[in-house]
């Protein structure tokens, strides 16, 4: 069977036409940036490669000048693309390195291309031997995930990527040193071999894209199962498998640990005389005084209603109290300042890590007894699981 070169370019394009419109069908509208840039990467290869065609349908009607425009638009898409599928390897996987080499890559290539059209050998050098470094800086952009992503696709992506540039590299090589590459409808083998890898890469490429996207959407319905919506703190199950984390750790390297609970003080009569969005802004306030008053590593949750809980790291009994004694001095400030109408003040109850220990479950049931006593002794009051109780000011 003959490899007819042109046809396979023209499978290549329609395929790769016909996947920019089937992803954002398959994909729906509530998309990352991340997966809007990688549709756009695709779309951008679409056209890199109809362009291609029109460049050579235009060289054998005997129009240079579309042939020129249409050649420097087929190279900016190609750059583009690549530019677009590494921003798209940035959100989703953390800061990539080459930010600002990649961008400038891509705006040189097509620019280089056009300014030296009129030299072959010049411009099908540069342009193909640039690609393919910055194929292969894209490539490398797949490895060292600064957040959890799987391998499989990344390696996939990664393969059908280093393919690629090794093809455009040696088409580079052959137009730019050698007269064997007349023009990329020639059929030398190693362009038929390209146009051959090109048809695989896109099928492969693609579903790499498409195994991102959904490990994406999987990672985010998981954030969201364990995040309380209102305050976005960890929900009960949120806050439940972070104190197992950080309980095993304390455990292990003997860290002070301290549990403490809190329940905010009448909270009942503030939606009854306020409305329930005044309630809702009272728990999303408390909320955030909780997040800045506490350190990064602690364990911060809404179990439920207007029952909050923290675990702390590294602290012990003296450290906690001076933390509800802040809680309560920043929530009296900021109440004030957001919600004036209302009165604030809540009860706390703690508990320390004790050698006996060996659920959080037993933790946090201390100091939700603390809790419950320091709630019977109000008001605002707050007991330590033992010894001696203690006072928040009021
Ligand atoms: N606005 C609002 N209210 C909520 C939400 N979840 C629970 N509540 C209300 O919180 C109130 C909690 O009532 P209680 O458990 O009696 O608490 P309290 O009035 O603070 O009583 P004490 O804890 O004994 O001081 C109930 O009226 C719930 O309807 C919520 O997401 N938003």
């Amino acid at each position: 069977m003959a490899l007819d070169l042109p046809s396979l370019l023209i499978a290549a394009a329609v395929n790769l036409f016909a996947l920019s419109a089937a992803l954002p069908a398959i994909m729906g509208r509530d998309l990352s940036p991340a997966a809007r840039s990688a549709q756009r990467s695709v779309l951008l290869q679409a056209a890199a490669w109809a362009s291609v065609l029109g460049a050579a349908a235009a060289a054998d009607a005997g129009r240079p000048q579309l042939d020129h425009l249409l050649s420097t638009m087929s190279v900016a898409c190609s750059a583009l693309s690549l530019w677009q599928l590494h921003r798209a390897l940035g959100g989703w996987l953390g800061p990539r390195l080459g930010r600002l080499l990649v961008p400038v890559l891509a705006l040189l290539i097509p620019l280089g291309y056009t300014l030296g059209f009129g030299h072959y050998a010049f411009r099908v050098g540069w342009s193909n031997l640039l690609l393919a470094v910055l194929a292969l800086l894209v490539a490398a952009s797949t490895l060292r995930p600064a957040r959890p992503a799987s391998s499989c696709w990344r390696l996939l992506l990664l393969g059908c990527l280093a393919v690629m540039a090794c093809f455009t590299a040696a088409r580079g090589v052959l137009g730019a040193f050698t007269d064997l590459y007349p023009s990329f409808r020639t059929p030398h083998p190693v362009n038929l071999a390209a146009a051959l890898a090109l048809n695989l890469c896109t099928v492969l490429g693609v579903v790499a894209l498409l195994t991102a996207w959904r490990e994406e959407a999987e990672q985010r319905l998981q954030a969201l199962a364990l995040t309380d919506g209102l305050t976005g703190l960890l929900n009960r199950r949120g806050f439940d498998q972070g104190c197992a984390a950080l309980h095993a750790q304390a455990r292990r390297y003997g860290w002070p640990l301290t549990a403490l609970m809190l329940d905010l003080d009448d909270f009942k009569p503030i939606n009854d005389r306020h409305g329930h969005e005044a309630g809702d802004r009272a728990l999303q306030l408390f909320a955030q005084v909780l997040r800045q008053q506490t350190r990064e590593g602690d364990i911060l949750g809404r179990l439920g209603g207007d029952e909050f809980a923290v675990l702390l790291a590294h602290d012990d009994a003296r450290g906690v109290q001076a933390l509800i004694t802040r809680l309560d001095a920043q929530l009296q400030t900021q109440a004030l300042l957001g919600l004036p109408e209302l009165v604030l003040h809540f009860s706390a109850g703690t508990a320390t890590l004790q050698p006996g220990d060996g659920t959080p479950g037993a933790l946090l049931a201390r100091a939700d007894a603390a809790l419950y006593a320091a709630k019977a002794a109000r008001p605002a009051a707050v007991r330590r699981s033992a010894p001696t109780p203690l006072h928040v000011p009021e």
